[in-house]
């Protein structure tokens, strides 16, 4: 390939019958660009899209049995070198314009006299002819040209922005569309507009006029081999036809078709109505709606830096990035755990196993792991209770009310079951997993080592935020775990059950001052024998909520012995308000308690952290915001993956090579496969987030595409490309939903 610098010096013009732009609803604007070879070094803009180089850039038909990237072929001679391969043939200029300025200029053509050969010039001659007037080999031409011609009413007069090749007289190329194709084939024989552009998807217009342009323009500069490089390049394919594209007919059966897009115009077409038939026709895109999502200013969102229960922005995209990483992790090799049990593999202890010092459940020791299920792919986790024996089936009952609690403050339980797959007998209840969750335990009363780096063993995400935890907890974080487990306990209790895990190792604090009570159900099931009256274990879980307040508040497991209570009572009243004595005192007293009576206690700080919760809500619909562009390109590169290089579809190897596939795959170099100047891969993200942004927006802002081989380029619109995209893929969605309902998607009618 030759490396030098081309110099872009004209743009050519490719004409198209007029009507048929009428029912397009896209458009390409095609350039022939024709270069001197090494004369001058490239502009800055073929030096962004691709190495330049010296030749004639075009866009031609390929030979269908040739592949699109086929090796160029040897041009032929070109002018000057002394061959006239053309003196016998008439001029092409003559036939348009009824002479030749280059007649007495070099003009190798012959040039009749008017009278004696020039035929008269059509409407449609200056530039586009009907397909009745063109000559019959025409006709299969036509044929293998995938797109129906559409000249839009500014862009013959106005100068795209953002491509500085382009120019009024800029010819347009519309790739193909379901309504289009159709059109394609029908005749046109009304004039254009005198500064119309035209399609070069009209085929025969094109392929035809391609060297007279050129003759007309640069004294046959250009040769035909030449331009069938160009034509392998853009890789149409005559064979196209055999495929019965069903968009054509169907295209408002399609679950994106959305009837009120119909009289979507966002860019201004539609208000020239005479280039409009009919309207362009959308379908309509999952988020197709958005453009940049608009975000409420960040000082209007209270306490954006730091909410009570949602973190600063960058801490909380490192959490929930850390619980996904942990929640793929996998255990170390050798732990003999069991591969798979009642439909859970990849099993991960969440705790040391086979440890002695490990503290018992009733009368049974108890790991817990994270396993995924393998109906839903989900992590949960299950609590194993070692060696249990089931007596009764009647002991799961409890397992059934607890699996049909929705709380926040409750870890939610899903199933249970027993096992022989760890070698014992082995009852395994299955919970919500909350990644990184840990104990209000290991939170905030285990002893702090002083390094900054703690040991944890399966945590090492665990601890980042203890080392901020001061030792005594302040005062609304005790109030918000107070109204949490308060209210966990208020659904309970209500239920007719007690929660019987009112613990600091059974509550785990899930993210930032939220917490929820785990492991429900496993002891109803371990004591079904010595079932005892609901009332008597209700009062026992306000007793262990006042213990528990005891060891926040002191931060000692032993705080709420009775030995140990005149102690903490005093702590208590050192360092936190009278109401949280009032309340401790309340709940560890002998009288009769109720959870509405705390309730009603507490009610001044259930209203605050009422408050907290809606902010949080507001706080997370501003950080989703900002992640919906996430999804939306990522929507996009997922439809780049389905298209580009698929090895065959529609009976067709060279599917994803051809037609609008074509300009996907263009794009895509233009995106992704960009080099610079010493031919080094540019990889800047900056750029695809902007194209992939302008994409999904679909703007009229112009780029140009240059084949792999830079014989030929294309100066598209993002709008072209992700029209031309939204066909691919409702191409590929319809064979799907064909081959589902049992239609053969590639069959006529
Ligand atoms: N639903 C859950 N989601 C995520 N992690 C959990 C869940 N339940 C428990 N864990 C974690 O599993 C680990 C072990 O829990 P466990 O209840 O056994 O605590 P423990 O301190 O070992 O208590 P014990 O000493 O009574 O066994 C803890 O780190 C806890 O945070």
């Amino acid at each position: 390939m030759n490396s030098t610098r081309g110099f872009v010096n004209r743009c050519v013009l490719v004409f198209a019958p007029r009507d048929d732009r009428t029912q397009c609803s896209t458009k390409l604007l095609a350039f022939r660009l024709v270069a001197s070879a090494g004369q001058q070094t490239a502009g800055a803009v073929m030096a962004f899209f691709s190495r330049p180089q010296s030749a004639a850039v075009k866009i031609v038909k390929p030979n269908s049995d040739e592949g699109a990237l086929r090796p160029k072929q040897t041009p032929p001679p070109r002018k000057g070198s002394g061959e006239t391969p053309y003196n016998n043939r008439q001029c092409r200029n003559v036939v348009i314009y009824g002479h030749c300025k280059f007649q007495d200029k070099g003009c190798t053509y012959l040039h009749p006299t008017q009278t004696a050969e020039v035929p008269e010039p059509t409407p449609s001659s200056h530039g586009t002819r009907s397909k009745q007037q063109e000559p019959p080999t025409a006709s299969p031409l036509a044929q293998a040209i995938n797109a129906p011609a559409f000249v839009p009413p500014r862009a013959a007069s106005r100068p795209a922005e953002g491509s500085p090749s382009l120019t009024p007289q800029a010819a347009v190329f519309v790739p193909k569309t379901p309504a289009g194709i159709a059109v394609a084939r029908n005749t046109a024989a009304s004039p254009p507009p005198a500064d119309s552009v035209h399609s070069i998807a009209a085929a025969s217009s094109i392929l035809r006029t391609e060297p007279e342009d050129r003759q007309q323009e640069n004294g046959h500069e250009l040769q035909p081999d030449a331009e069938q490089n160009g034509h392998q390049e853009y890789g149409y394919q005559t064979g196209y036809e055999d495929y019965n594209y069903q968009g054509a007919q169907d295209v408002t059966d399609s679950p994106y078709f959305d009837p009120n897009q119909l009289e979507y115009h966002p860019h201004g077409y539609d208000h020239d109505a005479s280039y409009f038939a009919h309207p362009p026709m959308f379908l309509r895109q999952p988020l197709n709606y958005l453009l940049y999502t608009p975000s409420m200013p960040s000082q209007l969102i209270r306490n954006t830096i730091n909410t009570h229960f949602v973190p600063p922005s960058n801490d909380l995209r490192q959490i929930l990035q850390e619980r996904s990483e942990t929640a793929r992790g996998v255990a170390p090799a050798g732990l003999g755990l069991p591969e798979e049990l009642q439909g859970y593999h990849t099993l991960v202890p969440l705790e040391p196993t086979g440890n002695a010092e490990r503290r018992k459940m009733v009368n049974w020791h108890s790991t817990v792991y994270r396993a995924i299920n393998a109906t839903d792919g989900l992590p949960y986790v299950l609590r194993r209770v070692e060696n249990y024996r089931l007596m009764h089936q009647a002991a799961f009952a409890p397992i059934e009310l607890w699996s049909q609690i929705q709380h926040p403050g409750v870890v939610a339980l899903k199933e249970a079951f027993t096992t022989k797959s760890f070698n014992d007998s082995s009852l395994v209840v299955v919970y919500a997993y909350h990644p990184n969750a840990k104990t209000l335990y290991e939170a905030h009363v285990k002893p702090k080592p002083q390094t900054q780096q703690q040991t944890v063993f399966y945590g090492r995400h665990h601890h980042r935020h203890q080392q901020q935890q001061t030792q005594v907890m302040p005062e609304n974080t005790l109030w918000s775990y107070i109204v949490q487990i308060a209210s966990a306990i208020k659904k309970v209790h209500e239920r007719g059950q007690a929660v019987r895990m009112i613990d600091v190792s059974k509550i785990i604090v899930t993210s930032q001052n939220r917490v929820r009570i785990g492991s429900c159900g496993i002891i109803d099931v371990l004591l079904y024998d010595t079932q005892q009256d609901a009332s008597f274990l209700q009062q026992e879980d306000l007793l262990a909520f006042g213990r528990l307040i005891y060891i926040l508040c002191t931060n000692n497991l032993s705080a709420a012995n009775q030995q140990n209570m005149p102690k903490s009572i005093d702590a208590v009243k050192r360092l936190y308000s009278a109401d949280v004595q009032t309340l401790a005192l309340y709940l560890c007293s002998k009288m009769h308690k109720s959870i509405e009576h705390v309730l009603e206690m507490v009610k001044g700080r259930i209203l605050a952290e009422h408050d907290e919760a809606l902010m949080a809500t507001d706080r997370l619909e501003y950080e989703l915001l900002g992640e919906l562009e996430n999804a939306r390109l990522f929507r996009l590169i997922c439809k780049f993956g389905f298209i580009n290089e698929r090895p065959e579809f529609a009976r067709d190897a060279r599917w994803s090579e051809t037609g609008d596939r074509y300009i996907i795959k263009l794009f895509r170099d233009y995106v992704f496969h960009q080099i610079d100047e010493h031919g080094n891969p540019v990889l800047d993200l900056g750029h695809v987030l902007t194209c992939l942004n302008k994409l999904d927006a679909g703007t009229d802002e112009k780029m140009m595409l240059v084949a792999r081989d830079e014989q030929s380029c294309l100066v598209v619109s993002y709008k072209d490309v992700k029209t031309c995209i939204a066909n691919a893929f409702d191409e590929l969605m319809r064979a799907t939903t064909a081959s589902q309902t049992g239609k053969d998607p590639y069959s006529r009618g």
